[in-house]
């Protein structure tokens, strides 16, 4: 695992070099000692940190850079224009644009400063793709190229963790690139728009007033609620990860690398074996526009997840259910989900 001291502020966290396992590479051409020690490095991070850069992925810079000049071309339309978009509260597997001050997550604060835009393939709400060119093509090839890192990197995980079946989670995930109604992961745009000095007045995109409320921010702090998360950041920074102290530290911008944490799921499946970490987008730099692109790994819809260890530190949950209430608890989803029984 690389551990270079000249990256500053971030050199916590680790960054992980997957050039022998990227995603161009099949995978009966990979060199097993090199596997092992990837899983063994990845294995370490997630347990301690949750949280690693990950570098030489095998995504080609273009489509990434594509995808973040689709998502510039959506927020920059008129406000009337993405709120014929906005995504159905109905559902977890909805696609479609959420407007700023819809989710929070604390909901004794302001909901946080930011809009989104959450893609699936072969959704059911095709209605709500924007009227943009290649939009809703590009969006799905990409985000089935995330689908391909993160199945890698669950393979990395099985055989970090020693499991006997070290494929078990690549195929907890076998669905994640067929349709939301079989795995919900979103690929999610993300906004923040720039702020003025100025009073706050809650209601941006209808007004010019755009300070930030009394304890409103960019993205409060949370956990993610699947199995893992990528994330793609541009330049501007303001992401900030919990070190194992308690302190909020910078996870500033690489080039050239994604970001990847492990997910509640995750950490309850592996009976707290992996470490879902609190993080946080502050305004570090509220003049400047933040952009980043998320994409969220969640198990099958149908999966009910246990410990592995066989223990019975968490009872068995269906993901499903238990997604529907994350997205109650923080303004995606209305009605009472209640989480019932796990089967
Ligand atoms: O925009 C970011 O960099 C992080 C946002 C985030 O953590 C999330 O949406 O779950
Ligand atoms: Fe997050």
């Amino acid at each position: 695992m690389a551990t270079d001291h000249d990256r500053g502020d971030c050199s916590w966290i680790p960054i992980v070099d997957i050039k022998a396992f990227d995603i161009t590479k099949e995978e009966n051409e990979v060199d097993r000692k090199d596997l092992e020690k990837l899983a063994n490095d990845v294995f370490k991070a997630f347990s301690t940190i949750g949280f690693v850069y990950v570098k030489n992925h095998g995504i080609p810079q273009d489509q990434i850079d594509n995808i973040f000049r689709l998502s510039d071309e959506f927020f920059a339309q008129p406000q009337e224009t993405k709120d014929k978009f906005v995504r159905p509260m109905s559902d977890p597997a909805a696609i479609g644009y959420i407007p700023i001050g819809r989710e929070y997550f604390d909901a004794n604060k302001p909901a946080d400063l930011k809009e989104s835009f959450d893609a699936v393939p072969g959704s059911e709400y095709s209605q709500y793709w924007p009227n943009i060119p290649n939009f809703e093509e590009d969006v799905v090839k990409f985000h089935r190229t995330c689908a391909k890192l993160g199945l890698r990197l669950l393979k990395l995980i099985g055989m970090g963790l020693g499991l006997e079946d070290s494929e078990f989670f690549v195929k907890a995930h076998e669905k994640i690139s067929s349709r939301a109604s079989n795995n919900t992961a979103i690929l999610r745009l993300l906004h923040y728009p720039p702020v003025k000095d100025g009073e706050g007045t809650g209601n941006y995109g209808k007004t010019n007033e755009y300070d930030f409320l009394p304890e409103q921010t960019r993205c409060g702090e949370h956990t993610d609620y699947g199995s893992m998360t990528l994330l793609f950041q541009d330049d501007t920074g303001g992401l900030e990860v919990q070190t194992v102290n308690g302190e909020f530290k910078p996870a500033t911008p690489i080039p050239g690398t994604v970001v990847v944490n492990i997910a509640d799921m995750m950490q309850r499946w592996t009976a707290d074996g992996l470490k879902s970490t609190p993080h946080r987008v502050v305004p570090s730099n509220k003049r400047k526009a933040r952009r980043s692109v998320i994409y969220f790994i969640d198990p099958d819809r149908s999966t009910i997840v246990r410990p592995l260890d066989g223990s019975n530190k968490y009872p068995p949950i269906s993901y499903v259910n238990y997604l529907s209430q994350r997205f109650a608890d923080t303004g995606m989803l209305e009605g009472n989900e209640v989480i019932n029984t796990a089967a």
